[in-house]
């Protein structure tokens, strides 16, 4: 399979006191060009862990995360392709929006990842990049000198995604992206999200503790229990006919 990326058989442990918390043990999937990979689980099962692993600010204890098939984790790790996976990937947390600087402008916010790529061009090209960002992401040119503290909390959101969007990323990491957000604006941001992918076009790995919208969203799903991947299959396939027991019991937890 021609994955964008893949994670083999990473294991994540982290010591406690005396404890030792298997986080992540033992596990494999990759996300294809174009996929969007939904992650779901209980809470502390390990799925913000392996998001960041794949994006590179967790090094796995063990196995190797491959990008465009050439690893970029472990010794063997080559740095083109470690390069490569920063420039093309994004990142969407749960709390991206609340962490967008309050003293810089939408306009330079959303620039920030041109400048530290050093593709910035001239101020009314890169103005104009701005402009079409925000436009993707339902806002306007009204919105450039503003600064968060004037926005509400869907709308930062929607910076924080212009903001990845900049980049043309071929992947994104988005680890609870909506759960900050009010119920209102959840689906708004969700159906942003979905239209954005469907354009772009880009690989996603989604985290989410909502299966609704994992389901909405994803192509394809991994259970996690315990820091083990129990399942992964089609969407629909899994949801419609779950195999392993704790699925069958996430499942029935909630009516979709
Ligand atoms: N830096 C860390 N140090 C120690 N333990 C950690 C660390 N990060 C995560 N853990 C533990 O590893 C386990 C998995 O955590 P992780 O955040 O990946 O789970 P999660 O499924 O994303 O949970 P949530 O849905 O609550 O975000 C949990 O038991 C957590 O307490």
């Amino acid at each position: 399979m021609d994955y964008l990326i893949e994670a083999k058989n990473i294991k994540q442990h982290f010591k406690v006191r005396d404890f030792i918390v298997k986080a992540v043990d033992d596990v494999s999937f990759g996300i294809a060009k174009g996929e969007v990979f939904g992650l779901v689980g209980e809470t502390g099962c390990g799925k913000s862990t392996i998001a960041r692993i794949l994006s590179g600010i967790y090094k796995p204890d063990s196995g190797e995360v491959y990008y465009k098939n050439h690893p970029v984790s472990g010794k063997n790790k080559e740095a083109l392709y470690v390069k490569q996976r920063q420039e093309e990937m994004q990142i969407v947390f749960q709390d991206s929006a609340a962490a967008l600087n309050p003293k810089m402008t939408v306009e330079d916010i959303v620039l920030e990842p041109l400048l530290i790529r050093k593709k910035l061009t001239n101020k009314s090209d890169d103005r104009q990049k701005v402009v079409e960002m925000l436009e993707k992401t339902g806002l306007t040119a009204d919105f450039l000198t503003k600064t968060p503290g004037e926005l509400s909390g869907g709308q930062r959101q929607r910076v924080a995604i212009a903001r990845s969007l900049i980049v043309e990323p071929k992947l994104i990491i988005a680890d609870e992206p909506i759960a900050s957000l009010d119920i209102s604006i959840q689906a708004q941001i969700i159906n942003l999200l979905k239209d954005l992918q469907e354009e772009e076009n880009f690989s996603c790995l989604f985290v989410a503790h909502d299966l609704s919208v994992v389901r909405y969203i994803s192509n394809r799903v991994g259970v996690m229990y315990m820091g083990k991947l129990v399942e992964t299959g089609d969407t629909e396939e899994l949801f419609n006919d779950p195999k392993g027991s704790y699925t069958k019991k996430l499942l029935s937890a909630i009516t979709l």
